[in-house]
């Protein structure tokens, strides 16, 4: 292994820099050359790489962000993109690359790892919807920046006695909004992977309120979507007054916190191992606080479940 090329794909991460500057350092440490890829896989296939030295990745460790940039490139879904993106790393010369993504990239890395090309994944998405591994980087940042959310909004909606329903990021997975609600103290999660009913959540509501609870909390991921029109509802049905504040791409950016620091760094080192080693078409992960590696394609197709405990305990706790 001799030259290894690193990119960023898909929704950026709080941690990626820190992993890009893993791979880079203890890539050069093992005596490779390195080159960073803009724009995920459409700089790819445009051919934008550069070549990385030490200080290229000095003083990323704290920055949000991706120093690479990122985007999805649908070109790189047929084909033929693919085949432009492989012309451009022969020519380049690079023996290896390092995805910092989500499923999407990984499908990108295993469909050039089919076309012999040896390419390694490193979990980079807030919204910890890959199944193999226990956390992904960025996923606990984003929480953290959930929680300082949630707890300003906590501030207001008692001093008015509302209810505050707060939407986050997570299209098919609720992972933030499970766990932020947790951690932040909410009443009801309302996620793509579990069911609910409206007139139950109402219930609970007004139960809440004859109890004395002056303000209530509902977290509800982006994947369920109509937040402003489910606090007009509530407030129809239940007379509770109600807003709803959308976090947005807040949630995306920010200093990484030391837990994702440390994960990315761990995952960036051990996939120019993998490289150094000849493996390919692996991802890296971390169970049960090892970290580990995994082939891409049983990495995929575990099946992400719902935390039936936490859900469940987020309830016990808001009675
Ligand atoms: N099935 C696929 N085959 C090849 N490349 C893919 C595939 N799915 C996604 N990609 C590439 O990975 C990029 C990022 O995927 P996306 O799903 O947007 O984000 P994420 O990696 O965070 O899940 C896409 O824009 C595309 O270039
Ligand atoms: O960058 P965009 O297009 O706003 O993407 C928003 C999406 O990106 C995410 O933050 C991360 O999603 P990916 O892991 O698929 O990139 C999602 O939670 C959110 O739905």
């Amino acid at each position: 292994m001799k030259k290894i090329a690193i990119l960023t794909s898909g929704g950026d991460a709080p941690g990626m820099n820190a992993a890009v500057r893993a791979v880079t350092r203890s890539a050069i440490y093992n005596g490779c050359k390195v080159y960073g890829v803009n724009r995920g896989y459409r700089g790819l296939i445009d051919g934008d790489l550069f070549e990385m030295d030490l200080s290229s990745v000095g003083d990323i460790i704290h920055r949000g962000g991706t120093i690479l940039k990122s985007a999805r490139c649908l070109e790189f879904i047929e084909e033929e993109g693919r085949q432009k993106a492989l012309n451009v790393l022969r020519v380049f010369g690079i023996d290896g690359l390092v995805v910092i993504g989500g499923d999407g990239s990984f499908q990108g890395a295993q469909k050039l790892s089919e076309m012999g090309f040896p390419a390694i994944g490193i979990p980079g998405t807030i919204d910890n919807d890959l199944a193999y591994t226990d956390y992904t980087i960025g996923f606990d940042t984003a929480l953290n920046t959930v929680i300082d959310a949630i707890t300003k909004i906590r501030d207001t909606s008692y001093s008015h006695e509302r209810l505050s329903i707060i939407e986050v990021m997570g299209r098919h997975c609720g992972d933030i909004a499970l766990y932020a609600g947790l951690a932040g103290g909410a009443e009801i999660i309302l996620i793509p992977e579990a069911d609910y009913n409206e007139d139950d959540i109402c219930k609970k509501l007004i139960q809440s309120k004859n109890r004395g609870k002056a303000h209530s909390i509902i977290m509800l991921a982006e994947g369920i979507g109509g937040s402003q029109d489910l606090a007009e509802r509530i407030k129809d049905k239940t007379g509770i007054e109600s807003r709803a504040t959308i976090l947005g791409h807040i949630q995306r950016g920010g200093s990484p916190s030391a837990f994702d620091r440390i994960i990315a760094s761990q995952m960036g080192a051990k996939a120019v191992e993998l490289l150094m080693d000849g493996k390919s078409s692996r991802v890296v992960g971390i169970k049960n606080n090892s970290i580990i590696d995994m082939d891409i394609h049983e990495a995929l197709a575990i099946e992400r479940k719902l935390n039936k405990d936490i859900y469940k305990l987020v309830d016990v706790l808001s009675i």
